[in-house]
C-alpha cells in the first residue's frame, strides 16, 4: 500500500469500516445526523433575525415586533448551542462504541497471531495500535463524513443567503469560496508521509519503553540505569525530530485556508461599507452579511480540521488494516481431539527457526497414552523447541508431529490448546482475583474443582491465609506471589483444565527443596492417567517419567525406558548424570 497521499484504497477501506462499525448503531448515527442538520439550519436562520431586528430598530418598528425578533434571535442562538452540545455528546458515544468494537477485534486478532509476530512486535507497539490508533480512528468514524457533508451544506446555504441579500455579495463570495474547495483538496493528504513516519516513531518508542520497563529489575541489578537513560535520550531526540516534522506538515495546510477566511472577512467589511455608503444596503443587511461571512469561516476551518484529523486517522487505518489483514503463520485445521489421554508421536521431525540452522534433526518417538516422557540434554539443544512444536507454536519443516494419530497441522487450534496444557517457568499472574488467575476468566469452572486442585498441589495452607479466599485480588496492586508460588499456581491452572497431554518445561526450577518435594507428589497424582512430556534438568523430575529422550546438538542421542537407560552405565543419560548435566 502506498504511503503517499490519501488514495482510493484508503477511502474504500474507510467507508467499509464506517459501514461495519456504524451498522449496529444506525439509530444513534441518524440522531447525530439530525442534530448536525438542526445546528446548521439554526446557524443560517440566526443572521436573518439580526438583520430584521436592526432594520426594524432603525426604521422605528413596533416594540412588540422588535421583542419577538430579539427573542427569536436568542432562541435560535440557544437552540443552536443545544443542538451542538447534543451532537457532541451523541458523536462521542458513537465514537466510543465503534472504538470499543474495533479494540475488541484487534485484541482478538493479537491473541490469535503466532509467536513469531509477537516476537517482532513487542506489547508496547501492539498497545499503541489497539489504543492509540483506534482512538484516532474512532473520532473520525463517527463525525467526519457528517461534518464534512454538513459543513458543505452550511456553506451552500450561507452563499445562497448572501446572494439573496445582494447579488454583488453573491458575485464576490460564490467564486471565492468555490475556489477554496480545490485549495482544500490540493492540500489534502500532503502531510501523510510525515504523519506516518511520526506515528511509526511513536510506536517504536513505546515498544522500547515497554521492553525496558518490564526489565526494570534486571536493569537495576546490573547497574544499567544510566545506559538506559542515555539510550532513551538519543531515541527521544530522534523521535522529537520526526514528530516535529509531522506537526509542521500538519499545520502548513490549515494555515493557508485560515488566510483565505481572514481575507474574505476583510472583503465583506469593505464591500458592505461601500454598499451601505451608496445606500444600497441597510445597516441590518450589512450586519447580516458580516454575520454570514463570519459563519462562512466555520465550514472551512471545520473541514480543514476534519480533513487534518482524517489524514491522521488514515495513517492509523493503514496500520490497523495491516494488523487485521495479517494471517497467523499457522493455518488452522479442522480435526478435533477426543477425550482422555493423548498418544504423542514425533515422526522424523526436523525444525529450524527462520534464518537459523536445524534445532531438531530427525527426531522420532512414540509415546503411548497415559505415559510420561522426560526430555534431557544440554542447554540450547532444543528441548523447549520440541515442547513448542507439540503446542503448535511452530510447525516442523520435515516430518510430522501427531497427537492421537492426527498431524497437529490438521487439528483445530482451539481443540489442540484446549486438550494440551503447557506449564513453563514463565508464569504471568494477571490482575484479577485468585479464581480468575486459576480459571483464566472461565466462569464455567466450578469453585470445588479449583479448591481441589489447590489442595492437590499443596497450596491449601497458603490459600487459607488469603483474606478473601478465591476472591483475593492478585497481580497489580493485589497480593503478590513468590516465583515458586506462581509456578504452583500455573500447575493448578493446568489441573483445572483436565488436559489429555501435559507439557512441563522446567516448571519446578524456582522451587525450594521442600516445595519441590510437595510438587512432585502432587505431580504424580496429576500425571496419573495423562500423557506428559517433561523437560527435565533434575533427577527428581526424571523419576516421574517412563521414557527418556536425550537430545544432542545434532539430533536425538538416545530414547528408551528410563529405568533401562539409567541402569546402563554406557548410556547417554548415565553420562549426563555423571557430568552433572542432570542434577541429582
Ligand atoms: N524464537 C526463536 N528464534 C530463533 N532461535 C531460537 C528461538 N528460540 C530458541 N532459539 C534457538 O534454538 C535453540 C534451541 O533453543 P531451546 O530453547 O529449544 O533450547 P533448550 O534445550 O530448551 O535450552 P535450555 O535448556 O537453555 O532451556 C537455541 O540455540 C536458541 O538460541
Amino acid at each position: 500500500m502506498s504511503s503517499v497521499g490519501v488514495g482510493a484504497t484508503d477511502l474504500k477501506a474507510y467507508l467499509l469500516l464506517l459501514r461495519e462499525q456504524l451498522a449496529p448503531q444506525r439509530r444513534r448515527f441518524l440522531l447525530l445526523a439530525a442534530l448536525l442538520l438542526a445546528e446548521i439550519l439554526l446557524q443560517v436562520s440566526q443572521p436573518q433575525f439580526l438583520r430584521y431586528f436592526v432594520n426594524g430598530a432603525l426604521n422605528r418598528a413596533a416594540e412588540g415586533t422588535l421583542l419577538v425578533l430579539g427573542g427569536c434571535y436568542l432562541a435560535t442562538a440557544l437552540a443552536g448551542q443545544t443542538a451542538a452540545v447534543a451532537a457532541q455528546h451523541c458523536g462521542v458515544s458513537v465514537a466510543w462504541n465503534s472504538g470499543d468494537r474495533l479494540r475488541a477485534r484487534l485484541v482478538d486478532q493479537c491473541l490469535r497471531l503466532d509467536a513469531d509476530y509477537h516476537r517482532r512486535h513487542p506489547p508496547g507497539e501492539l498497545l499503541d495500535r489497539i489504543d492509540g490508533d483506534v482512538t484516532k480512528l474512532a473520532g473520525v468514524l463517527s463525525r467526519t463524513v457528517l461534518d464534512v457533508v454538513g459543513q458543505l451544506l452550511l456553506m451552500i446555504c450561507v452563499l445562497a443567503a448572501l446572494c439573496v441579500l445582494d447579488w454583488r455579495l453573491g458575485l464576490l463570495y460564490v467564486p471565492l469560496w468555490g475556489a477554496s474547495l480545490p485549495l482544500l483538496t490540493r492540500g489534502f493528504g500532503r502531510s501523510m508521509p510525515e504523519l506516518e513516519a511520526g506515528r511509526q516513531a511513536g510506536t517504536g518508542l513505546l515498544g522500547w519503553l515497554e521492553e525496558r520497563l518490564s526489565a526494570t529489575e534486571d536493569i537495576r541489578a546490573n547497574g544499567a540505569v544510566p545506559h538506559v537513560l542515555r539510550d532513551l535520550g538519543d531515541r527521544l531526540t530522534a523521535y522529537t525530530a520526526t514528530a516535529a516534522r509531522a506537526a509542521r506538515a500538519a499545520v502548513r495546510w490549515p494555515m493557508s485556508v485560515q488566510a483565505l477566511s481572514q481575507l474574505s472577512f476583510v472583503l465583506a467589511l469593505s464591500l458592505g461599507t461601500w454598499l451601505h455608503q451608496r445606500r444600497e444596503l441597510s445597516t441590518g443587511d450589512v450586519l447580516a452579511a458580516l454575520s454570514y461571512v463570519t459563519v462562512l469561516r466555520q465550514p472551512l476551518s471545520r473541514i480543514t480540521q476534519q480533513l487534518g484529523e482524517f489524514e491522521e486517522a488514515v495513517v492509523s487505518l493503514r496500520r490497523v488494516r495491516r494488523m487485521l489483514a495479517r494471517r497467523p503463520g499457522l493455518a488452522d485445521g479442522t480435526a478435533e481431539l477426543g477425550a482422555g489421554a493423548l498418544p504423542v508421536e514425533f515422526d522424523h521431525v526436523t525444525f529450524a527457526y527462520p534464518g537459523g540452522g536445524n534445532v531438531l534433526s530427525d527426531v522420532s518417538f512414540l509415546l503411548p497414552p497415559g505415559r510420561q516422557l522426560g526430555v534431557v540434554g544440554r542447554t540450547g539443544c532444543g528441548k523447549s523447541t520440541l515442547i513448542r512444536l507439540l503446542f503448535r507454536f511452530h510447525d516442523p519443516d520435515k516430518g510430522a508431529v501427531r497427537l492421537a494419530g492426527h498431524d497437529t497441522r490438521t487439528l483445530r487450534l482451539t481443540s489442540l490448546r484446549g486438550r494440551v496444557a503447557l506449564v513453563t517457568q514463565e508464569v504471568h499472574i494477571l490482575s484479577g482475583t485468585l479464581r480468575d488467575n486459576l480459571t483464566l476468566f472461565d466462569p464455567s469452572v466450578d469453585d470445588r474443582r479449583v479448591l481441589r486442585a489447590l489442595d492437590e498441589v499443596g497450596l491449601t495452607p497458603w490459600y487459607e491465609t488469603l483474606p478473601e479466599g478465591l476472591d483475593t485480588p492478585l497481580g497489580g496492586a493485589g497480593t503478590g506471589l513468590s516465583a515458586g508460588q506462581a509456578q504452583l499456581v500455573a500447575l493448578v491452572r493446568a489441573w483445572v483444565r483436565d488436559p489429555g497431554l501435559v507439557l512441563l518445561d522446567e516448571f519446578s526450577s524456582r522451587l525450594d527443596p521442600h516445595s519441590e518435594q510437595l510438587l512432585h507428589s502432587a505431580l504424580r497424582r496429576f500425571l496419573s492417567g495423562r500423557t506428559a512430556v517433561i523437560v527435565a534438568h533434575r533427577l527428581q523430575t526424571l523419576r516421574e517419567v517412563d521414557q527418556v529422550l536425550v537430545l544432542g546438538e545434532s539430533g536425538p542421542l538416545e530414547y528408551g525406558p528410563r529405568e533401562d537407560l539409567m541402569a546402563h552405565p554406557e548410556s547417554e543419560l548415565g553420562r549426563l548424570l555423571r557430568a552433572g548435566e542432570v542434577i541429582w
